[in-house]
């Protein structure tokens, strides 16, 4: 079925300390991104970027800020990014949204949930993203956004687009686990988060992980993807932040893109932390751009 695709760039770096996310979304567009999704039929609007907030480099680079560094940055963009996918739901397009760091999560996902009753949300990443401000190692937001979405941390982050508890628990699921601070351990632990880390894809395979996922989400009249880059290799897909040895093969993701477009019950995507300054020719966008492809439904034969 051919959609309304709405690009929607979120060009944030608030949320951790590498410059160069912010060209993230630019780097995906001259990969080919809108080509390659109006080559499946798809029709594609084009919104652009997200206005942000100018970098200070003397906040952006500082040791920490009471644990959130960047905090008003990082909020001040989510709440315009909600707006932004909030209004192009009501619009009745399909959120494409790219970033940016990990942190735009918040904005995301907080102008999709209040349209549904039960969203779903797939976090394909090699990390939890489930700190808040004291079982942060670093500081850096965009390793608190899930957490904050649940309903747990600083009241601006948690209240982003007016509302709070966005997502419940049940309706999680984690991919791609390999890196996960001692703190979000114990809580997935203690809230019963669905979980399959690196061993379990070896174990059970992408195509079994993914056949469980939708059925853990069976319930969930919504499904949000939000695939942060990291989940992937560092050998085969170098261009981001915080990269993890062990990861998931370009190969693996382009099957689980694949099973998720056919089961036509992902209503949401969003893929995040790509860093050309760090990336080697591009390739990094590109995996992203040919990963977007197999998710909207492109064919090999
Ligand atoms: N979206 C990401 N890449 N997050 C990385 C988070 C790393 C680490 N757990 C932290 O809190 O700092
Ligand atoms: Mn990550
Ligand atoms: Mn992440």
């Amino acid at each position: 079925m051919n959609k309304t695709i709405e690009i929607i760039g979120a060009p944030s770096a608030f949320g951790q300390r590498k410059l160069g996310v912010n060209m993230g979304p630019d780097a995906m567009r001259y990969a080919g991104l809108v080509e390659r999704i109006e080559a499946i039929g798809h029709k594609v609007v084009d919104s652009g970027n997200i206005e942000s907030p100018v970098i200070d480099m003397k906040v952006y680079k500082s040791e920490q800020d009471g644990g959130l560094r960047n905090l008003p940055e990082v909020t001040t963009f989510c709440e315009t990014l909600c707006e932004a996918v909030d209004t192009s739901v009501q619009n009745g397009h399909y959120p494409l949204v790219i970033g940016g760091d990990h942190s735009i999560a918040m904005g995301t996902i907080s102008g999709i949930a209040k349209h549904y009753d039960n969203l779903g949300v797939i976090w394909y990443d090699a990390h939890g993203d489930l700190n808040v401000a004291d079982s942060s190692p670093s500081g850096n937001i965009h390793g608190m956004p899930l957490r904050a979405l649940i309903g747990d941390g600083h009241e601006d982050l948690v209240n982003i687009g007016g509302y709070d508890k966005k997502v419940k628990v049940e309706n999680i699921v984690l991919i791609g686990m390999r890196d996960l601070d001692e703190g979000e351990k114990a809580y997935i632990k203690e809230v019963g988060i669905k979980t399959y880390t690196m061993a379990d894809i070896d174990q059970l395979g992408m195509k079994t992980v993914i056949e469980q996922t939708l059925e853990h989400l069976s319930n969930c009249d919504g499904i949000h993807l939000s695939l942060d880059v990291d989940a992937l290799d560092p050998n085969e897909t170098p261009g981001t932040g915080t990269t993890v040895p062990g990861g998931i093969t370009y190969r693996e993701s382009h099957l689980a893109m694949e099973m998720l477009n056919d089961s036509d019950r992902v209503t949401s995507f969003e893929i995040v932390e790509v860093n050309p300054l760090i990336d080697i020719n591009n390739q990094t966008a590109e995996q992203a751009v040919g990963l977007t492809g197999s998710f909207f439904g492109e064919k090999l034969l």
